[in-house]
């Protein structure tokens, strides 16, 4: 099974991703938005600052990812994380909107979670109402919902001023979430709550199920 990570200009979470990939059993590969995607049976949009996070976060990159756009619309596997998240609600594949925290604060630290839907390909492996332990860091992680988004996780306490606790949503075959699971795949990062996640994924495609 094959996961590209794409590298944009200011990512700073794609090595963590590529760890994760790779003990979940993935072949994982580094790329970029210009790279033919096709050979990929999942495509990563790792957190960090993509351009800067100019003009908003994920505004830039999401205009240069056409290819992952088409990707996913021939229902490839995509996951965004923090700042993946972001690019794919500015590129229209997740609905909403994520904002600046309500404290006006960069927010940097573990939080609980809820499985809130463990029928999707990147939760089957957690049990419903599962709670799980993952890392934050983000500044503009509150999420504004439009319509009536599937939602996957939500925080216990609401840090950041999320509409309904929302902290990832997923639309058949992409996911976007803001906490990071990627960083907690392996005790010494203080929690293995995360792996599961790349674990289901795996499981899914496996399965057959691309
Ligand atoms: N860790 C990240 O991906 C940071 C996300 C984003 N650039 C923010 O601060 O909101």
């Amino acid at each position: 099974m094959r996961a590209g990570v794409i590298v944009y200009p200011g990512s700073n979470c794609d090595r963590d991703a590529y760890y994760a990939l790779e003990l979940a059993g993935f072949k994982t590969y580094y790329i970029t938005t210009r790279d033919n995607l096709d050979s990929f049976d999942l495509i990563i949009l790792p957190g960090g600052f993509s351009y800067g996070d100019y003009l908003r976060p994920g505004a830039v990159s999401a205009r240069e990812s056409l290819a992952v756009k088409e990707f996913a619309e021939n229902g490839g596997m995509v996951i965004g994380i923090c700042n993946g998240f972001q690019i794919l609600v500015e590129m229209g594949l997740l609905s909403g909107a994520l904002l600046q925290n309500d404290s006006g604060k960069f927010i940097c630290k573990f939080v609980e979670l809820e499985i809130v839907d463990n029928t999707t390909p990147f939760t089957m492996l957690y049990k419903k109402g599962e709670k799980i332990r993952l890392p934050v860091a983000h500044g503009f992680g509150r999420y504004v919902s439009v319509g009536n988004p599937n939602v996957v996780f939500k925080y216990k306490e609401n840090i950041n001023g999320s509409d309904d606790f929302i902290a990832g949503i997923y639309n058949g075959n992409v996911l976007g979430m803001m906490p990071h699971p990627e960083r907690a795949v392996d005790e010494f990062l203080g929690s293995v709550d995360g792996l599961k996640l790349f674990k289901s994924v795996f499981e899914y495609i496996r399965g057959g199920n691309r």
